[in-house]
């Protein structure tokens, strides 16, 4: 399923590389990727191990700066020519950026209204306010039956769809997605995708994925594969899975 993209992007790199080390332990982990991504858009970034997968996601969620090129995040120049212009990327990360991890990150000592909230409270939210958002959100995802649960107690299922809620938190419109469906089967692979893609209607939000999952290759809008950290995309009916590289 397709959804029209509409207004400005809420991701765009120009030109974006890095390195890693210099000399003859230089690594060149993503080189000179230009990408734009749409409010409504649901895209994936694939690609053999070590073809900076990883690391442009993290370039893009603000946890690593990137050697040279430029970046705007939902309208906001964040790095020029290399140089970051924020000092602060915890709040940027907060206001602009949810994560949804392959292994969920929950914390196993917050039961999971608390797991949703914690993201609330760095942000400055009472606790109180903070755990009624957390329900909320967690009835939306239809896993409010399992609030008081710990994290320990649940399923694959549930236990990702508690992290799309933290990722949720902040009503962020940049959603970065590392394997969100590896350890999931077809038919939730398949509900956690349909979560993302409404998330990215109803909230106007970008749904960004590195994945390595066949199972929903036709799920996303494009494609991005990832080579010796080049940029290639595939639009839309292009997208033929028997035509990408192997993920091995
Ligand atoms: N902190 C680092 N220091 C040095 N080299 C790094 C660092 N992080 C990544 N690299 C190198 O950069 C290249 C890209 O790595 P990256 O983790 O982005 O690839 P990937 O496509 O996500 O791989 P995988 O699918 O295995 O997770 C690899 O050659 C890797 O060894």
């Amino acid at each position: 399923m397709q959804t029209t993209s509409s207004g400005a992007p809420l991701v765009r790199l120009d030109r974006i590389s890095k390195h890693f080390g210099e000399g003859e332990t230089r690594v060149d982990a993503v080189r000179d990727v230009s990408l734009e991504v749409y409010p409504r858009q649901v895209v994936a970034l694939l690609g053999p191990s070590g073809s900076g997968k990883t690391t442009l996601l993290n370039i893009i969620g603000c946890i690593l700066d990137p050697s040279s090129g430029c970046m705007e995040l939902d309208g906001e120049l964040v790095v020029r020519d290399g140089r970051r212009l924020r000092g602060d990327l915890r709040r940027l990360r907060l206001d602009k950026i949810g994560f949804i991890f392959q292994f969920h990150n929950l914390l196993p000592f917050l039961d999971v209204t608390d797991n949703v909230a914690i993201v609330l409270q760095l942000a400055g939210v009472d606790i109180a306010n903070a755990r009624k958002r957390a329900v909320a959100l967690l009835d939306y995802l239809e896993i409010g039956h399992r609030a008081k649960a710990m994290p320990a107690k649940l399923s694959g299922g549930e236990a990702q769809r508690v992290a799309i809620a933290r990722a949720l938190a902040n009503s962020p419109r940049i959603i970065l997605a590392d394997e969100p469906t590896a350890a999931l089967d077809s038919k939730r692979a398949g509900i956690v995708m349909d979560l993302l893609r409404k998330l990215a209607v109803e909230h106007d939000a970008a749904i960004i994925a590195v994945t390595h999952d066949e199972k929903i290759f036709d799920r996303f809008d494009h494609i991005h594969q990832l080579r010796d950290g080049r940029l290639f995309g595939m639009h839309d009916e292009q997208i033929d899975v028997s035509r990408l590289d192997s993920p091995l």
